[in-house]
C-alpha cells in the first residue's frame, strides 16, 4: 500500500468491452463448452449480452439459454474455464483509441487502475498478451475480493493500492455493473459507446457521459477536471 496522495487523480477502467473486445474469446469458449455438453452453439449476440457480471453469472445464463439442466453450474464453470484459458487473448482485439487514451492519461498525470469482473488469473495474462499491462498501477479481478462490481469495494481497493482517494477517481466501463459500482462509490462514470451494454442497450446506462474512445475520455478529463464532490 502506498501513502495516500490527496490530490492525485486516478481513472479506473473496466476490461471486457472497454479495453479489449473479448467477446470472440468468450464466445469460442462458450461454444466449446456447449459442444462438450452436446448442445447447439448460442448466437454470438446472446453470449455478448451475458458478459459483464463475472464468469459464474455468464455460465449460469448460458446453461439456461441452452436449456441444459443436467449439469451443476460449478461443473459447467470448470469446463468453461478449461476452454477459456485456451481462447483467452487469442480471438479478440484491443479497441481503437485504447493505447492512445492510456498514454494520454498517463502523460496527464493520472494513476490508472484496471477493475474487472474477469478472474484475476485470466485478466493478468490477457493484459500482457494485449500489451496493456504496462499502463496500470493496479489490477483488481472479479475474484480478488469477496465482492465484485456492482459492489463499490473493487473500486475502493484499487484506489487504496494506488494510494489515491476515491473522491479523486473516475470510472469508465461498458455495462450496468460499472455504472452501479461507480454510483455506490460516489464516482463519476463514463461509458464507452462500443462495448457490451446488455440487452437493454446503452440508453439504459445512466452515466455521466458516453465516449467514443479512451482517447476522447483523456481529452475530456484534461479540461475541466470532473471531481465528484461528496
Ligand atoms: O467477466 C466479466 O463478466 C466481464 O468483465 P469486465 O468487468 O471486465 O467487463
Ligand atoms: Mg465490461
Amino acid at each position: 500500500m502506498e501513502q495516500i496522495n490527496t490530490s492525485q487523480r486516478s481513472v479506473l477502467i473496466d476490461l471486457d468491452g472497454t479495453l479489449i473486445d473479448t467477446a470472440p474469446d468468450i464466445f469460442e469458449a462458450v461454444s466449446r463448452m456447449l459442444n462438450d455438453l452436446k448442445a447447439e452453439a448460442l448466437p454470438y449476440q446472446t453470449v455478448c449480452d451475458f458478459i459483464g457480471k463475472g464468469v459464474p453469472n455468464l455460465v449460469h445464463r448460458v446453461l439456461i439459454a441452452a436449456k441444459i439442466t443436467t449439469i451443476p453450474d460449478a461443473d459447467a464453470c470448470a469446463i468453461f474455464y478449461r476452454h477459456y484459458r485456451e481462447t483467452n487473448g487469442h480471438f479478440g482485439f484491443v479497441f481503437p483509441g485504447v493505447h492512445e487514451g492510456l498514454i494520454a492519461m498517463k502523460e496527464a498525470g493520472f494513476r490508472l487502475g484496471c477493475v474487472t469482473n474477469k478472474p484475476f488469473a485470466l485478466a493478468e495474462p490477457l493484459l500482457q498478451i494485449a500489451g496493456l499491462d504496462g499502463y496500470f498501477d493496479v489490477l483488481v479481478g472479479g475474484d480478488s475480493l469477496p465482492f465484485m462490481k456492482p459492489a463499490p469495494e473493487p473500486l475502493y481497493h484499487a484506489c487504496e493500492v494506488m494510494g489515491t482517494l476515491p473522491e479523486r477517481a473516475v470510472m469508465v466501463g461498458d455495462s450496468e455493473s460499472d455504472v452501479a459500482s461507480a454510483r455506490a462509490a460516489s464516482m463519476p462514470v463514463y461509458i464507452v459507446n462500443y462495448g457490451y451494454p446488455g440487452p437493454a442497450g446503452l440508453s439504459a446506462l445512466k452515466c455521466d457521459g458516453f465516449i467514443d474512445s479512451l482517447l476522447e475520455l483523456a481529452q475530456q478529463l484534461s479540461v475541466p477536471a470532473p471531481v465528484c464532490e461528496t
